[in-house]
C-alpha cells in the first residue's frame, strides 16, 4: 500500500491535510471523512480518474505510460484512504519527482513499471495453466484410486472365500482324524470354542500387507505397490489422527473388520438382489448353566427376535434379555437345528477345595455328631444334658449360648455337637452339598418305641453312610421297654449290638443323666473306628452351620471347621459371601486365637449372611474372594431368573400351565433374620396353596434387603417380605423407583394371615344365590302393547322386582332371567309377601304357562378366602 499517491506522500506539512497536488484533468477530487477506532477521524482526499478508452490501434506516445499504472485496476481501486492516514508524514523526497503527479514519471520508471507488469502477467498465465495441469493430474489419480480401490475389494473377497475354503476342509479333515482316533486324542474342553474363535478371528492383514508370510503370496503379491498408500488413507480418514503409535503399530484388526463389514454388506445386498435365502449354518452352541435369549440367538448365529418368535409360537412372551435354563435353551437350539454342548462356568472355582493333602501330615480330629430323632423323644434334653455336664474343661462359667454346634470334652478327648436337633437340618445340609456329621445319635424314647420320624432318621443316616448310635431314653421312666425299642429296630434294619449286630447302643436318660458318660464314651469308640483326621496345617475348608445378622454385630456365621486352622484376618468365601475374619467366638462366647478341625466358632466380619450348608473355604486375597463370590452371586440370581423364567420358559412347563391354566400366583420374594425363621415361613406359605392360588417364592434367604432383590422382585413382579429385617437405603429407593411393596414383619402368624388376605384377593368371588320365594301362575294373559302378564299367587318366601327370577316347569328349569313388571292390581310395586296375588311379566320371554312356578332369587358375589 506504499505505491498510493495520496497527497501525504507529496506533502511536507505534517498539519497540512489537503494534498498539493495541482487539478489535473480526467480526475476529480473529493474529501471523505473516514472514521478509526478510539473516536478518531481523518478527513481522506479522494481522487475518481475518468477512464480513458483507446483503440489498438490508438498507439500515442504519451499514452503507455500512465495506462500500465492505473488501466489495469478498476476505477474504485483509485479511493485508497486508509494507508494514507494512518502514515506519519514523511520528509519529502528528495527526488526530481517531488510534487509530481505519477504520470510524469521519468521513462526507466515507465519502463520498469511495463516490466513489471507484464512479468506479473507471465506469471498469471502460467499459474493458470499450471492449475489446469494439476486439476487433470488429480481427476486421474482419484480414477486410477478408485480402480485400484475396486480391484482390492474384489481381491480380498475372493481371498477370504479362499481361506474360509481351507478353514472348512482342515476343519473336516480334523473332524474326520478325531472320527477315526476318538480316544487316542480327546479333545481339550474348550477346543471347539477355540477353533469357533479362531474362525470368527478378522482374518490377518498379513495375507495382504505382508504376503510372504503366508501361502497367498501369488495372490498379494502384486498389490503390494499400490494398496499401502490407498488403505493408508482411508485409514487415517477413517480414524481422524494418525498418532506414532498408530503409524507405527501393526494393527489390521480394525482394516480386516471394516472389508469384512463390506463383504457382508454386499452379500446382503446380493441376496437381497435375488431373493436367496440365507445359507443355513449348522452350530454347535456352547451353552453355561444359564443363558439370556439374546447370547443364545447369538452364539446360534440366529436373530434374537426369531427365538422371541418361536417362544410366542409356544404361547410364550419373552423378551430378548429373559435368562433361559440350559435346558430350555438346548431345546430352542435343537429346535433350530444347532447341536449343544453344556459347559460349567465354575472353573473361577477351581482349586477352591478338596485341595489334596499328604497322609503325614493328617492328624486326628474330634468327632462330629448330630442327634436325631422322633418328636418330643428327648433330643434337645439329651443335647442339652450332655453339654451341662461335660462343658469344655477349663472354660466352665462362660455363659453357654447358642451358636448352633459346641464342644465337650470326655477322657481328655473333645466331641462336637451339632445343635440344631432333627434331620430337617441334617438333610438341609446334605441337599447343599455338605456333610458335616460324622455319626447320628438316634434318640429313642423307651417308653414311645420306634416311630414315624426315627425311621426317617434311619433312612437319612443310611443314606448320608453316617453311622448310628442308639440313644434309647426316658429309661429312668418305669413304662420304659428299651428291649422293645431293639427289637423293634432290628425291623428297620438297624442291628444293635446287645441283639448281635454292630450298632452301638446305650440306655441313657436326660432327665437323671444316667448312661451320658456311657453315650460319649460310645461315640469316642465309634470315631476311634472311623479313624477321623485333618490336615491342621493349611487354609481352613468347613461348612456353615447357621447365620444370622446380628443387630449389633452384623452378619454373624457359625462355621464348622472341617480341615486346616481357621484364623482371624483369613479371608474366606462361604456360599455367595465372602469376607475377612474380625473374630472367632465359641459357644461360650470366648474369642479364640485359631479354630483347629472340627470346632464350631461363631465369626464376624462377613460381608453377609451365608446359607445353612454352605461350605466356606479361606483364600488367598480379596480380589479372588470377590471374583469368586461376584461369579456364585451372579449365577444364583440368574438361576433365579431363570427359575422364574422356567416357570413359562420350559417347554414341558408351558404345556403343564397351558393344563393347569387359571391357577393364579402370588409371587413373593422373602428375607428374614436367621435362616430357620425363612424356612418356617415358606413352609407356612406352602401350606396355604390351593388348587386355585398359591404363593409363589422366586427368593428366600437370610439378610437384609438388598438392590439385588428388589431387582429380583422387579423382574419377577414379587412382593418382598422383611421378617425382623430391614432393606437398606440403596433398596429402598430402588424399590420406590420401581413401585415395589416391602413389607416388614415380627411375627410369622401376621405375615402369613396378611398373605392370605392378599392370596384370598387373588381368589376369583364366588356367586352366592340366595334364595327369596316361589309364585305359582294362576292364569296367563295376553295385553296388548304389554305382552303376556302371568297372574301368580306367592306361594312361599317372597318375590322381588330387579330379582332374579327362575321358570320351573315340571322340576325342570325352563327360562333364567329377570322380571319386567310386578304388579299388584294396577301398581307397580317392588314386592310382593307370601299369599298374596300378583302380575309379573319376563324380560324377553313370554312361553309361560298355568301351573309352572316362577322361583325368585337373589344374587351375591362373595369374596372367597382361604
Ligand atoms: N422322664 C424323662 N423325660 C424326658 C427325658 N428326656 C426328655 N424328657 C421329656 O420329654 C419331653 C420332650 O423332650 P424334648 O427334649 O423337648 O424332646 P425333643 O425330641 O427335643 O422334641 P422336639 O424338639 O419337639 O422334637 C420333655 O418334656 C422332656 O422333659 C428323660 O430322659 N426322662
Amino acid at each position: 500500500m506504499s505505491d498510493t499517491k495520496s497527497g501525504d506522500d507529496k506533502t511536507s506539512d505534517g498539519g497540512q491535510k489537503k494534498t498539493l497536488t495541482l487539478k489535473r484533468p480526467g480526475i476529480e477530487q473529493g474529501t471523505v471523512r473516514q472514521n478509526f477506532s478510539h473516536g478518531r477521524t481523518k478527513a481522506v482526499v479522494v481522487e475518481t480518474k475518468k477512464r480513458k478508452f483507446s483503440m489498438p490501434g490508438d498507439n500515442k506516445p504519451e499514452a503507455p505510460a500512465p495506462q500500465p499504472v492505473f488501466a489495469p485496476k478498476p476505477p474504485v481501486q483509485q479511493v485508497r484512504p486508509a494507508p494514507v492516514v494512518r502514515e506519519a508524514p514523511r520528509p519529502a523526497p528528495q527526488n526530481e519527482r517531488s510534487g509530481m503527479v505519477l504520470n510524469e514519471l521519468s521513462k526507466s520508471e515507465m519502463e520498469a513499471r511495463r516490466r513489471a507488469l507484464e512479468g506479473s502477467q507471465a506469471r498469471d498465465a502460467e499459474e493458470r495453466q499450471r492449475a489446469i495441469v494439476e486439476a487433470k493430474r488429480r481427476a486421474e489419480e482419484d480414477e486410477r484410486r478408485r480402480l485400484e480401490r475396486e480391484e482390492s475389494a474384489r481381491r480380498q473377497a475372493e481371498e477370504e472365500a479362499r481361506i474360509q475354503a481351507e478353514a472348512d476342509s482342515r476343519r473336516r479333515a480334523e473332524e474326520d482324524a478325531r472320527r477315526r482316533a476318538p480316544t487316542a486324542a480327546p479333545a481339550p474342553i474348550n477346543r471347539a470354542m477355540e477353533q469357533e474363535e479362531e474362525e470368527a478371528k478378522p482374518r490377518p492383514k498379513g495375507g495382504r500387507v505382508a504376503p510372504a508370510a503366508t501361502p497367498v503370496r501369488r495372490v498379494a503379491a502384486p498389490e503390494v505397490p499400490a494398496r499401502p498408500a490407498k488403505t493408508k488413507g482411508e485409514e487415517d480418514r477413517r480414524r481422524g489422527k494418525l498418532t506414532l503409535n498408530s503409524a507405527l503399530s501393526d494393527d489390521g484388526a480394525e482394516r480386516a473388520r471394516s472389508l469384512s463389514a463390506m463383504r457382508r454388506r454386499q452379500e446382503k445386498f446380493k441376496r437381497a438382489m435375488h431373493n436367496e435365502p440365507r445359507e443355513k449354518v449348522m452350530r454347535e452352541v456352547i451353552l453355561p448353566e444359564t443363558i439370556s435369549i439374546q447370547e443364545l440367538a447369538q452364539r446360534m448365529s440366529e436373530r434374537a427376535v426369531d427365538v422371541v418368535k418361536y417362544f410366542m409360537k409356544q404361547g410364550q412372551i419373552m423378551k430378548p434379555g429373559d435368562v433361559l435354563d440350559a435346558d430350555t435353551a438346548e431345546l430352542v437350539a435343537s429346535e433350530f437345528g444347532h447341536t449343544v454342548r453344556r459347559v460349567a462356568e465354575s472353573d473361577i472355582e477351581e482349586g477352591l477345595f478338596d485341595i489334596a493333602d499328604r497322609p503325614e501330615d493328617m492328624e486326628p480330629r474330634p468327632p462330629v455328631v448330630t442327634i436325631m430323632g422322633h418328636v418330643d423323644h428327648g433330643k434337645t434334653s439329651l443335647l442339652d444334658a450332655i453339654r451341662n455336664a461335660n462343658v469344655v474343661s477349663g472354660e466352665a462359667g462362660g455363659i453357654t449360648q447358642h451358636i448352633g454346634a459346641y464342644q465337650v470334652e470326655k477322657n481328655g478327648q473333645k466331641i462336637t455337637f451339632i445343635d440344631t436337633p432333627g434331620h430337617a437340618a441334617f438333610t438341609a445340609m446334605r441337599a447343599r452339598g455338605a456333610q458335616a456329621t460324622d455319626i447320628a445319635i438316634l434318640v429313642v424314647a423307651a417308653d414311645d418305641s420306634v416311630m414315624p420320624q426315627t425311621i426317617e432318621s434311619i433312612s437319612h443316616a443310611k443314606a448320608a453312610g453316617v453311622p448310628i448310635i442308639v440313644a434309647i431314653n426316658k429309661v429312668d421312666k418305669h413304662e420304659a421297654d428299651a428291649n422293645k425299642v431293639r427289637t423293634e429296630l432290628l425291623r428297620h434294619e438297624v442291628f444293635v449290638e446287645s441283639m448281635g449286630g454292630e450298632v452301638l447302643d446305650v440306655e441313657v436318660s436326660a432327665k437323671t443323666g444316667q448312661g451320658l458318660d456311657k453315650l460319649l464314651e460310645a461315640i469316642l469308640l465309634q470315631a476311634e473306628v472311623l479313624d477321623l483326621k485333618a490336615n491342621p496345617e493349611r487354609t481352613a475348608e468347613g461348612v456353615v452351620i447357621e447365620a444370622k445378622l446380628d443387630k449389633g454385630r452384623g452378619p454373624v456365621a457359625t462355621v464348622l471347621v472341617q480341615t486346616g486352622t481357621l484364623l482371624p484376618g483369613d479371608i474366606l468365601v462361604a456360599g455367595n459371601e465372602w469376607g475377612r475374619v474380625r473374630a472367632l467366638v465359641n459357644d461360650l462366647g470366648k474369642h479364640l486365637s485359631e479354630a483347629l478341625p472340627s470346632t464350631p466358632v461363631e465369626i464376624l466380619g462377613i460381608q453377609g449372611t451365608p446359607q445353612a450348608g454352605d461350605k466356606f473355604a479361606v483364600v488367598n486375597d480379596e480380589a479372588r474372594a470377590r471374583e469368586i463370590t461376584e461369579y456364585r452371586q451372579r449365577l444364583a440370581r440368574d438361576k433365579a431368573a431363570a427359575r422364574h423364567v422356567g416357570q413359562r420358559g420350559s417347554l414341558e412347563q408351558m404345556m403343564s400351565k397351558l393344563q393347569t391354566s387359571g391357577l393364579k400366583e402370588f409371587t413373593l420374594l422373602i428375607k428374614g433374620d436367621v435362616q430357620g425363621s425363612v424356612e418356617a415361613i415358606v413352609a407356612a406359605l406352602d401350606n396355604l396353596g390351593t388348587d386355585e392360588v398359591r404363593a409363589r417364592i422366586v427368593h428366600a434367604g437370610a439378610g437384609g434387603i438388598t438392590e439385588s432383590d428388589v431387582s429380583l422382585a422387579e423382574t419377577s413382579g414379587a412382593v418382598i417380605i422383611g421378617f425382623n429385617v430391614r432393606a437398606n437405603v440403596q433398596a429402598r429407593q430402588a424399590a420406590e423407583q420401581a413401585g415395589i411393596e416391602i413389607r416388614y414383619y415380627n411375627i410369622i402368624y401376621a405375615l402369613v394371615d396378611d398373605v392370605k388376605d392378599a392370596m384370598s384377593g387373588l381368589l376369583s368371588p364366588e356367586r352366592r344365590e340366595t334364595f327369596i320365594g316361589n309364585a305359582e301362575i294362576l292364569e296367563v294373559f295376553d295385553i296388548t302393547k304389554v305382552g303376556k302378564v302371568a297372574g301368580c299367587r306367592i306361594t312361599e318366601g317372597k318375590v322381588e322386582r330387579g330379582a332374579g327370577v327362575r321358570l320351573i316347569r315340571d322340576n325342570v328349569v325352563i327360562h333364567e332371567g329377570t322380571l319386567k313388571t310386578l304388579k299388584r292390581f294396577k301398581d307397580e310395586v317392588p314386592e310382593v309377601p307370601v299369599g298374596q296375588e300378583c302380575g309379573m311379566a319376563f324380560q324377553n320371554y313370554e312361553d309361560m304357562h298355568v301351573g309352572d312356578v316362577i322361583e325368585c332369587f337373589r344374587v351375591e358375589m362373595v369374596t372367597r378366602r382361604l
